[in-house]
């Protein structure tokens, strides 16, 4: 009797078993159903989602495609008549100089199909100002340099433009006045390319002076042109010992001499001023202000060269932003707050570039 009881609770036992794994098998599939379930009802929100951008997207562009239509029948573009009239007088005037590249004709600009033209247009002649105009206003701004003394943030736009030089779409700051009367647009080259200029070239026409008078440059700029601390002991001897004794330095008692010699590696031709050099210079400067028994301090370069300036070969492939971002020959100031008297003993080539009240002098 027992033992048949225990084979039926066994085989009950048995398939209780059987069972639960049924369950078990058949929740895991429930869940596996629900979340594909609520995959699918996220991936359709989704999409119903992106749909009903899509949708207002498109009806703002609409809409804004409408206001641009309407500010343009309401007389906001206008053809650029001064534009014109300044190519006419243009093409019956001699350019300004004959070492200046000739202008080429000047293409009137016909009309603008948006409120904003080109690069910077002005609202000359008591026209709505673009500025106050938002319509096409991208949201971003450039700051642009070099239009009146200071910097400024000046709003893009896009606008549609229809001129002999520029058709179609293009991003252009807009300002409320430009600095040359009568002109409303001004195209840069990256629109206009060389259509309206020429290759401009630089004439650089050296002016040597021998006669011992300053000249043009150096009385306009006398601050560039200090005083040459050697002239002058020339001139104090020539006037104390007479001329035959100018020249000679045979009565000269100098002091001692330390002597420092800046050779980076590897050599630089001329002395071009490289880097390395640059900062071997500023190390010396430092030891020589520093040293007590030193009392001014003479630079020379070699029999050929003083320095051939900038090293070229070094600043080729430096970007503006490089150099402008990272205190390009900040490190060359050096020379110029030494407190002891500096002075060059120049032999040879001498270059380099100077930026003096706007004008960009070359001097050798
Ligand atoms: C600091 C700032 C703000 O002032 C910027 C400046 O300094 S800008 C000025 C930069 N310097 C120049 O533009 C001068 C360029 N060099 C020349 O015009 C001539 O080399 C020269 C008139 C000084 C001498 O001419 P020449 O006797 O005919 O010799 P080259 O054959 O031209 O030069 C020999 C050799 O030197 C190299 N070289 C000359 N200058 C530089 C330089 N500035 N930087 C680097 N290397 C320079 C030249 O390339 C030749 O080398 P190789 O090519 O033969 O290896």
């Amino acid at each position: 009797m027992s033992e048949i009881e225990d084979s039926a609770s066994l085989q009950v036992r048995l398939a209780e078993i059987e069972l639960e794994k049924e369950k078990l098998k058949l929740q895991e599939i429930s869940e596996q159903r629900q979340t594909d379930l609520e995959r699918d009802r996220m991936k359709h929100q989704h999409e119903l989602e992106l749909a009903k951008l899509q949708l207002e997207e498109n009806k703002l562009s609409l809409e804004r495609d409408k206001q641009r239509e309407s500010v343009r029948q309401t007389g906001l573009v206008t053809a650029i008549q001064e534009g014109k009239a300044l190519a006419e007088k243009m093409d019956t005037e001699p350019t300004f100089s004959e070492h200046r590249t000739r202008r080429r004709k000047l293409l009137p600009a016909h009309a603008i199909d948006t409120p904003d033209p080109d690069v910077v247009p002005v609202n000359s002649s008591g026209r709505p100002s673009f500025e106050d105009n938002v319509l096409s206003a991208t949201g971003d701004s450039v700051p642009v340099r070099g239009i009146g003394s200071t910097q400024l943030n000046v709003p893009l736009h896009c606008v549609n433009l229809e001129s002999d030089l520029v058709q179609g779409e293009v991003v252009v700051g807009v300002l409320s006045v430009l600095p040359v009367e009568g002109v409303d647009v001004i195209l840069g080259n990256d629109l206009a390319g060389v259509l309206v200029w020429g290759d401009a070239s630089v004439v650089v026409s050296p002016k040597p002076t021998s006669s011992g008078e300053l000249d043009d440059l150096a009385k306009r700029y006398p601050s560039v042109f200090p005083a040459c601390a050697i002239t002058r002991a020339m001139a104090r001897k020539h006037r104390e010992y007479g001329p035959d004794h100018s020249n000679s330095s045979e009565d000269l008692d100098l002091p001692p001499q330390t002597e420092h010699t800046c050779a980076p590696e590897p050599p630089q031709a001329l002395n071009a001023l490289c880097d390395a050099l640059m900062t071997e210079v500023g190390r010396a400067l430092d030891a020589f202000e520093a040293d007590g028994e030193i009392g001014a301090i003479v630079i020379t370069g070699s029999e050929r060269a003083f320095a051939a300036g900038a090293d070229i070969k070094e600043m080729q492939n430096r970007t503006f932003q490089e150099c402008y971002g990272g205190n390009f020959l900040a490190h060359w100031n050096r020379i110029s707050t030494v407190k002891k008297p500096v002075i060059a003993a120049v032999n040879g080539f001498a270059v380099g570039v100077l930026h003096a009240n706007k004008t960009i002098m070359y001097a050798m």
